[in-house]
This record gives C-alpha cells, sequence and structure tokens, in this order.
C-alpha cells in the first residue's frame, strides 16, 4: 500500500519529536532504536521508564484536552519548542493507540495547568487528591443529589486569618490527611454543609465550614455562578493557595490560582 505512505507519510514527515501517550511497553520498545528520534512519553504514570517523560495529573478522556495539557507540560519541561511540530500518537477507541495527530507546540496557548500542580505552594499530590476527589464527588453527588464543594489548598494559617466558622470545625483536633480514603469519604459527608475545606500545604485538613472573607476584589467567574465561585477566585488572589470548586449548578469542577480560572473539567468526562 505504498499509495498510502504517500499520503499519511505527510502526517510524519519532518516532525521535531514524536509524542507517545501512555504507550505499552512493547509499543515503547519500537520506537527506541529508531536514530536521531526525539521520543517523549507522557501520561498519568511513567508505566514504561521512559527517559523523557511528562507527567499527567489526570487522564483527560477528551484526547485534545490530552495533548493540549501534555504539551503545555513539555513546553514547561523546555522538552519541546514552541512551533515544533509533533506527531502525538495516542488512544481515542480503544486501549491501545489507534490514533495520530500532528500538532504545532503554540507557547501561547498557556492555560496555567502545570503551574497549578508543580508550582503552587501546595504539594503536587495534594492538589492531585483533591481534584480527584472534586471530580469524584461531582460524579457521584452526595447520595444521588448533585453537591457544590469548595477546597482552599495552600498557604492555610492566611486562609485561615481571612476566613471564619460558620459552625465547630470537626477537624479541630485531628491529624488528617486528604488522599487518605477514610478522610475522603468524611470530606464527602462534609461536602453537603455550608462553606470551605481548607487544606495545608502537606494535605492536613486544617478545617471545614469556613467562610472565606477575601479583602480582593471581585474575580471574572463564568456567568451564571455565584458567591461560591467568586470567593474561591478572589481568595487565591489574596493568598498563595488555590482553589478547587465543584458547581453544584453546573456540576463543573474548576481551579483557581492567583485570581485566575486555570481548569474546567467535566467530572462525567472521567
Ligand atoms: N464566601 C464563601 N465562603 C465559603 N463558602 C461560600 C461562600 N459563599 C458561598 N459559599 C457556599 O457556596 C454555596 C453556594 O453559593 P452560590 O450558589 O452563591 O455559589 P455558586 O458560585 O453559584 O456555586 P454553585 O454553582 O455550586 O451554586 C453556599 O451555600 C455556601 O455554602
Ligand atoms: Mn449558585
Amino acid at each position: 500500500m505504498d499509495g498510502l505512505d504517500d499520503v499519511f507519510g505527510d502526517l510524519y514527515a519532518n516532525v521535531d519529536a514524536v509524542v507517545l501517550f501512555s504507550p505499552s511497553g512493547s509499543y515503547y520498545e519500537r520506537f527506541t532504536d529508531i536514530e536521531d528520534l526525539d521520543l517523549i512519553v507522557i501520561g498519568t504514570e511513567n508505566a514504561v521508564g521512559a527517559e523523557t517523560f511528562v507527567e499527567l495529573p489526570l487522564a483527560f478522556d477528551d484526547i485534545r484536552e490530552r495533548i493540549k495539557f501534555g504539551l503545555e507540560g513539555a513546553l514547561e519541561q523546555d522538552l519541546i519548542d514552541g512551533g515544533d511540530e509533533l506527531l502525538c500518537a495516542t488512544n481515542t477507541f480503544s486501549d491501545s493507540i489507534d490514533t495520530l495527530s500532528r500538532v504545532r507546540a503554540d507557547a501561547e496557548a498557556h492555560t496555567g495547568i502545570y503551574d497549578l500542580f508543580v508550582k503552587s505552594r501546595a504539594e503536587p499530590e495534594v492538589v492531585k487528591a483533591v481534584l480527584e476527589l472534586a471530580i469524584e464527588l461531582g460524579k457521584k453527588g452526595q447520595k444521588g443529589k448533585p453537591v457544590g464543594a469548595l477546597f482552599v489548598v495552600g498557604d492555610a494559617g492566611k486562609v485561615m486569618n481571612k476566613s471564619r466558622p460558620l459552625s465547630y470545625n470537626p477537624f479541630e483536633k485531628s491529624h488528617v490527611h486528604v488522599g487518605d480514603p477514610i478522610v475522603n469519604v468524611m470530606l464527602k459527608e462534609f461536602s453537603r454543609l455550608d462553606g470551605a475545606f481548607v487544606i495545608s500545604d502537606a494535605g492536613k485538613i486544617v478545617s471545614a465550614y469556613r467562610y472565606l472573607e477575601p479583602s480582593a476584589e471581585g474575580v471574572d467567574i463564568p456567568k451564571g455562578l455565584g458567591a461560591r465561585h467568586m470567593a474561591g477566585g478572589a481568595i487565591t488572589r489574596d493568598t498563595n493557595a488555590i482553589t478547587i470548586v465543584l458547581s453544584e449548578s453546573d456540576g463543573l469542577v474548576r481551579a483557581f490560582k492567583a485570581g485566575e480560572l486555570i481548569l474546567e473539567v467535566d467530572p462525567e468526562a472521567y
């Protein structure tokens, strides 16, 4: 089928690098012997032990998002440059790689998601654990009903100074951390009640039921959203915390940093 090579060969002609998304070991091995090939592996974990690896915080279901965030990480780590032509190999319809996309790296299209995980005050694992919790909560709701939740992560001392309690703090004397399955059950249970969770850089649950009183001016939030998102956005301008907000009204999970909306994901897509 020489004719097909002529046509599809354009897809990979003169690419600057090949980017494999979550390849299997045997698939990855087939590339390692190709000379002069810049090979980058992107995925939620480096299962193949690749030398050049970019970690995805989530297994993005939408392949445009997966490629966009993966390439943003590669740009951030200086593995590629803006304008590079990349052959991205990923799976769409099955568990193995079945899709090739030729993509030009766009250094301008910076969303900040890598900043969110890698350059926040809170540890990346903590940010990831909270994001996963919010997505899970968004998917299932609480006892079948949609719930909203607001998690303020990092810079907890300052956040506590910019907020006040709405009720007794069930985490007052406890030393529990986000990511622990039992703690996640507690957090889900308390999410039915008002206010925000405050979580330290290291993932300790400092408080539930906090009413945030940021002094920052209002921030731009999507239309239709109200006080929870406004406070969630503004507190990140006032402090070095990031926030992860699950909307009860539209079901989306959003992350804010430095007053900016950085990430918007639909829990149903995970
Ligand atoms: N300043 C605040 N600090 C902490 N929690 C808040 C604050 N303001 C509102 N909330 C919480 O958010 C809940 C929902 O408020 P509101 O409907 O105005 O927010 P929203 O941004 O529209 O979010 P949703 O999409 O979930 O409805 C309130 O019941 C309250 O628990
Ligand atoms: Mn609302």
